[in-house]
């Protein structure tokens, strides 16, 4: 499909004119929002202020660290059952979430959590499973500083992006920001390495899947094989890579917070066409946003109909994220 015809599906809005800009300018985007998260979950946006530079840094640091040697990757390995850290090829799959059977996905990623998890609140109770110290290889200072500061950056984005949300939901701007103040949001730095080999059946560079969290927040890099979402008609369509902008999606968590008037939508990654897989790897910059561990996600006002009663019980985000972990780590791929 060509690129005018997937931004039809997939807008991009400039969102500099909610940032900036007056209340009509405000409503307008926040009108674009609530319709294009009705339809498909997915956006573009520019205006965002974050520069080129600093996406283009952390692919940098990022690359370095993926094509390094083994033992500096294994030094920083995830342990079974936690984030951050670094996760290997062929180890898990996304398809796994939505219990079907697939062979592992061809990416290995690096995951970031919240930089400061030193105060009281993120150690209490369960806390601590969703605020665990991040893991970053020694004597790599650039890498770690590139991407802490890539995370405050799109964590802010984040919050913003949740007001914007918050507008597009008739409720006041200020809903989310109690709610997502101590979040457990999550960066993973993705890298899909070139294929010198063809793919097992079934295998992709991630497979279908939805996200689990409010937001996600995606910097995608342009190179063949890449992200591609269901339409309204249930067909898969290529996301259009338009420099400098950002992919938004809904995650599990923002449709039932919405009673599922906004959609969260599977996606997938596909393998590069034959002929030039062979040439390099693909990188993008996942932010998953996931509210406070103890936020409790139910239908915001307004979402469920007069007499209705809400399509979801409500669940603490922590809680929800743990049953979505639990059954992925039940149906963990086999390894290939
Ligand atoms: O790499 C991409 O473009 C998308 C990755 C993704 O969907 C995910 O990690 O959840
Ligand atoms: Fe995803």
């Amino acid at each position: 499909m060509e690129t005018t015809k997937a931004l039809e599906i997939i807008p991009a809005v400039d969102i500099d004119s909610f940032l900036n800009g007056t209340e009509a300018e405000k409503n307008d985007v926040a009108r674009l929002v609530d319709k294009t998260n009705r339809e498909v979950g997915f956006l573009l946006i520019t205006g965002h202020g974050i520069p080129q530079e600093m996406i283009d840094d952390v692919f940098a640091v990022s690359r370095t660290f993926f094509e390094g040697p083994g033992e500096t990757k294994q030094a920083v390995m995830a342990p079974a059952g936690e984030q951050q850290g670094y996760h290997g090829l062929g180890l898990s799959g996304l398809a796994a979430k939505e219990g079907n059977e697939a062979p592992p996905d061809l990416r290995e990623y690096f995951m970031t959590g919240r930089l400061d998890v030193s105060a009281p609140y993120f150690h209490e109770g369960d806390a601590s499973k969703y605020y665990r110290p991040n893991r970053f290889p020694d004597g790599m200072d650039a890498f770690r500083t590139k991407i802490e500061a890539y995370y405050t950056a799109v964590e802010t984005l984040g919050q913003r992006l949740m007001q914007l949300f918050a507008r597009a939901l008739d409720v006041e701007e200020t809903f989310f920001d109690d709610k997502i103040d101590r979040h457990f949001g999550i960066l993973s730095s993705i890298y899909y390495p070139a294929q010198l080999e063809a793919p097992k059946p079934g295998q992709l560079r991630a497979g279908a899947h939805t996200d689990y969290g409010a937001l996600t927040i995606l910097a995608p890099s342009n190179a063949p094989g890449g992200l591609e979402v269901k339409d309204l008609s249930g067909e898969w369509v290529s996301v259009p890579y338009m420099p400098g902008a950002f992919v938004i999606n809904i995650g599990d968590m923002m449709q039932r917070w919405t009673n599922q008037r906004w959609k969260s939508n599977s996606h997938r990654v596909v393998n590069p066409p034959e002929a030039v897989a062979h040439v390099g790897p693909r990188q993008s910059l996942a932010y998953f946003l996931h509210p406070n561990f103890d936020t409790e996600v139910s239908a915001i006002p307004g979402t469920v109909a007069k007499g209705a009663d809400p399509l979801h019980p409500s669940i603490l985000a922590g809680a929800y994220m743990s049953e979505k972990e639990d059954a992925i780590a039940t149906a963990r791929p086999k390894r290939a």
